[in-house]
């Protein structure tokens, strides 16, 4: 007898368990299921990373980093053409290269940093932040992202979760400071940088000045590409003017007296010579070589938009760049695209010998 004096026969309780089993069974398979779409929908993360489940905490979405990465670049720009056009650049000297030459800074540099950080730090806080300049962490600035992805951003790129941890995002927020102190505007950009377990994979290459964007998503997509051709033979190669080093005798010493080479100030700069942009104050060039010590914030961008594009940036002796941990370059740099790039690092003198003469 059960309590309350009901009766439960035993056909009763049986159809009540098949019953109970079947929800469980129903609950549990279409949770198994969601889980095998996932896995067999999901490609290996850019960088090859695991993607994490969906909607973990711990998980971020390169389409949604590159939309507030091209924000921030943006945003950024905006402080250092208003600075520059203000004309108060406050210019002062934050140190030397180890080469000797004087590392300047401006507000320009500094409020330009700091819209970019505060935007991507309140969009993405779980994820690794380096930027050029210091941050003041007592700074209280708190700028929302709306979450909106542009339509170009949305047609082009599909979501692609990674684990944040996973991730480092470099800011360079005015690359060719050297250059803006001399007002030449033309080589002046903003960048942002997204790398995943240290190997480039989202970069963004923005021009205040002429409000010109380049962005590129390794495995994903662009909005900007290489040009139709390239002199291979006897390549203009473009290098630094402000940090040259023995730049231009390893270029003669590889490619002869007659190579052209084109100096100009940014890193950021020197990668759009090697793309099809149409910008006025645009230079072009074949190769970008730079052969004393750089910052990864000055390079990542351009590294990951030239592997979108199928082209290569490496050390001078062809060794991948890996942009997590320190925050120095110390192998030079040699970029290309469409070319036989090993053949280009052949090429070139031997460092181990040269290097102690480059700087
Ligand atoms: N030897 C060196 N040491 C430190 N930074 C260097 C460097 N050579 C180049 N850079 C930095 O790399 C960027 C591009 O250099 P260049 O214009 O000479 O090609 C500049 O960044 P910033 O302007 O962001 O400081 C410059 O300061
Ligand atoms: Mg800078």
């Amino acid at each position: 007898m059960a309590p309350m004096g009901i009766r439960l026969s035993p056909l009763g309780m049986a159809v009540f368990c098949l019953l109970g089993l079947g929800v469980l069974y129903h609950l549990y398979s279409g949770f198994l299921a969601g889980r095998f779409a996932f896995f067999m929908l999901s490609e290996p993360a850019a960088g090859g990373a695991e993607p994490p489940p969906r909607g973990s905490a711990a998980a971020v979405d390169l389409r949604e980093l590159l939309a507030v990465s091209v924000l921030a670049a943006v945003r950024g720009g905006e402080e250092v053409k208003r600075v520059r056009e203000g004309n108060v650049l406050n210019e002062k000297a934050k140190g030397k290269t180890r080469e000797g030459a004087e590392e300047k800074l401006t507000s320009g540099d500094l409020l330009s940093n700091r819209r970019m950080y505060h935007l991507l730090q309140a969009a993405f806080p779980g994820v690794q932040i380096n930027s050029e300049e210091h941050v003041d962490t007592a700074d209280q600035e708190t700028v929302s992202w709306d979450r909106s992805i542009p339509e170009e951003i949305k047609q082009k790129i599909q979501p692609k979760e990674v684990p944040a941890e996973s991730v480092t995002v470099w800011i360079d927020p005015l690359d060719a400071t050297q250059e803006y102190t001399e007002d030449l505007r033309q080589y002046v950009t903003t960048m942002v940088c997204v790398a995943v377990n240290g190997k480039p994979v989202i970069g963004v290459i923005h021009k205040p000045f002429s409000a010109y964007t380049a962005w590129a998503m390794v495995d994903g997509g662009s909005n900007v590409k290489a040009r139709s051709s390239y002199n291979e033979k006897t390549p203009r190669i473009i290098v630094s003017r402000s940090h040259a080093g023995k730049v231009e005798e390893v270029a003669r010493q590889t490619f002869g007296n007659k190579t052209v080479i084109i100096p100009a100030g940014g890193a950021g700069y020197k990668v759009l010579a090697l793309l099809d942009v149409a910008e006025k104050n645009q230079e072009e060039a074949d190769v970008y070589i730079h052969v004393t010590y750089i910052k990864k914030w000055d390079i990542c961008a351009g590294n990951a938009v030239l592997r979108a594009l199928g082209g290569h940036m490496t050390t001078l002796n062809g060794e991948e760049i890996s942009y997590t941990g320190s925050d120095g370059n110390e192998g030079g740099l040699i970029a290309s695209i469409n070319m036989n790039h090993k053949a280009l690092i052949e090429k070139l003198p031997d460092l181990e010998k040269t290097s102690h003469k480059l700087d």
